[in-house]
């Protein structure tokens, strides 16, 4: 029984010698500056977060793709002063390339776009999950690098794409269990700014450069905004018309200052009845001042934030239907977004929503006899063809050790092979949680 040939004293293997003293230079055993581990806990936190990524997208029909963390440099060249830019992790590798850590992932999707060319069948709706890299002098402790969800239509010019995307998101925050009064969307277009500057005769190259200086409204003085601005070709009168017009919240104002005809107001409208129809109205407010950091969008851009304030964008996107021919292919429809690993999780730890995750096994087996090692491990085997979890104990240990473990594995059952049952062809098995033990033969055990 159980308390056979109970173990004592520590393990029984011949001690081996004793180990002279470590004389080598401790290396630092902190990850890179910027950079995480993910020890066990921070590993399930993780995967769960991953888990409802990959559920959501496939509830919405996505495909999972994936690419290189290492990207060819010029795959993020642009010319628009775009932070992401300034922060590349790049160099020159041996073969004398420039290449980069991704510090996102829409370009490289693109990439496998255009190299797929013909022999896809559009819409492509494609999701991915990637670690993405930033290189930032550290004077503000951020991070280098993080985790990000995207999800991207390839091939629907329709705003019904847009719909879709954020339709998603939502579904998401549905799931872990946030509502539309712990966060909402930002929603504007860049088609707005174009037809601002349009009326002002600011050249169209001036575009992206505008749309990367007024995403700092908020981040840099407002004098600098101006004089960024001033540099960008845009006059005085321009640069005030344009202010006043990201300051817009309501379609009515917007429709006001523009007129019915643009683009940019039929988009928005049709976006908000689509959110009607979808039913979630509630998630969405109008922002003119919404254009997101990046210069390749074109058309609706949109951003998910915490309504107390508190936390940086939770997620961004938009449409972005000019830049494969950027990389030299034949344009088409896109539009995509980018959720990151980071200020989600503040924001459920802000609202108490972080999951309950322990490790969870089944069975832990343990022989009551060093004799009995190879049975533990037969027993072992013949559980886990069954599809169950199983944590061996592969050294002598003392049973107070193996309760112990077996507390902190969370293990449901505890078997253990001991002599007498086993020359029965049984084990002893003992339910944890309520402390019942049977002898079970081996080959009726499930
Ligand atoms: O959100 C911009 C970004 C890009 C790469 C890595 C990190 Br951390 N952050």
């Amino acid at each position: 029984s159980a308390n056979q040939n109970v173990r004592t004293g520590r393990s029984g293997s011949v001690s081996s010698p004793p180990v002279e003293h470590n004389t080598a230079e401790k290396i630092d055993v902190n990850p890179p500056k910027g950079t995480r581990d993910f020890p066990p806990d921070d590993m399930r936190l993780r995967t769960w977060l991953f888990h409802n990524f990959r559920e959501v997208s496939k509830q919405f029909g996505f495909e999972e793709v994936d690419f290189p963390v290492l990207e060819s440099e010029a795959l993020y060249i642009r010319k628009a002063g775009e932070e992401i830019r300034d922060q590349l992790y790049c160099f020159e590798d041996r073969g004398n390339r420039r290449v980069a850590l991704r510090p996102e992932l829409t370009p490289s999707l693109a990439r496998l776009v255009i190299q797929k060319g013909k022999s896809v069948s559009l819409p492509l709706k494609w999701f991915a999950i990637g670690q993405c890299w930033r290189y930032e002098r550290m004077t503000r402790g951020r991070r280098r690098e993080h985790y990000q969800w995207n999800m991207d239509i390839i091939g629907v010019p329709d705003v019904t794409a847009e719909a879709e995307l954020i339709s998603s998101i939502i579904t998401f925050f549905k799931r872990i269990g946030l509502t539309a009064s712990d966060v909402g969307f930002k929603v504007s277009s860049r088609k707005v700014l174009q037809e601002v500057l349009r009326c002002y005769s600011v050249p169209e190259d001036m575009f992206g450069r505008v749309c990367i200086i007024i995403d700092k409204i908020g981040k840099i003085p407002m004098d600098d905004i101006r004089k960024d601005l001033q540099s960008a070709d845009m006059s005085e009168v321009a640069i005030e018309e344009l202010l006043q017009v990201l300051s817009l919240k309501s379609l009515a104002k917007l429709e006001e200052k523009l007129g019915a005809s643009g683009e940019a107001l039929s988009d928005l409208k049709q976006l908000f009845s689509l959110a009607e129809k979808y039913g979630y109205s509630e998630w969405l407010q109008f922002d003119a001042s919404i254009v997101r950091g990046l210069a390749y969008y074109t058309g609706i851009v949109f951003e998910g934030f915490d309504r107390e304030g508190k936390l940086r964008a939770i997620c961004g996107g938009g449409r972005y239907d000019r830049l494969l021919s950027t990389f030299g292919g034949d344009d088409l429809p896109a539009c995509g977004f980018g959720f990151g690993d980071a200020v989600i999780v503040e924001l459920l730890k802000e609202r108490g929503l972080l999951p309950e995750l322990n490790l969870q096994v089944e069975n832990i087996v343990c022989s009551l006899d060093q004799e009995l090692q190879g049975a533990a491990s037969a027993v072992a085997t013949i559980l886990r063809e069954k599809g169950q979890s199983v944590d061996l104990v592969l050294e002598n240990k003392p049973l107070k050790w193996v309760f112990k473990r077996a507390a902190r594995i969370n293990a449901r059952r505890l078997i253990l092979v001991g002599n007498a049952e086993w020359q029965k062809g049984m084990v002893n098995v003992k339910t944890l949680s309520t402390g019942e033990q049977l002898e079970i033969k081996i080959d009726e055990l499930e």
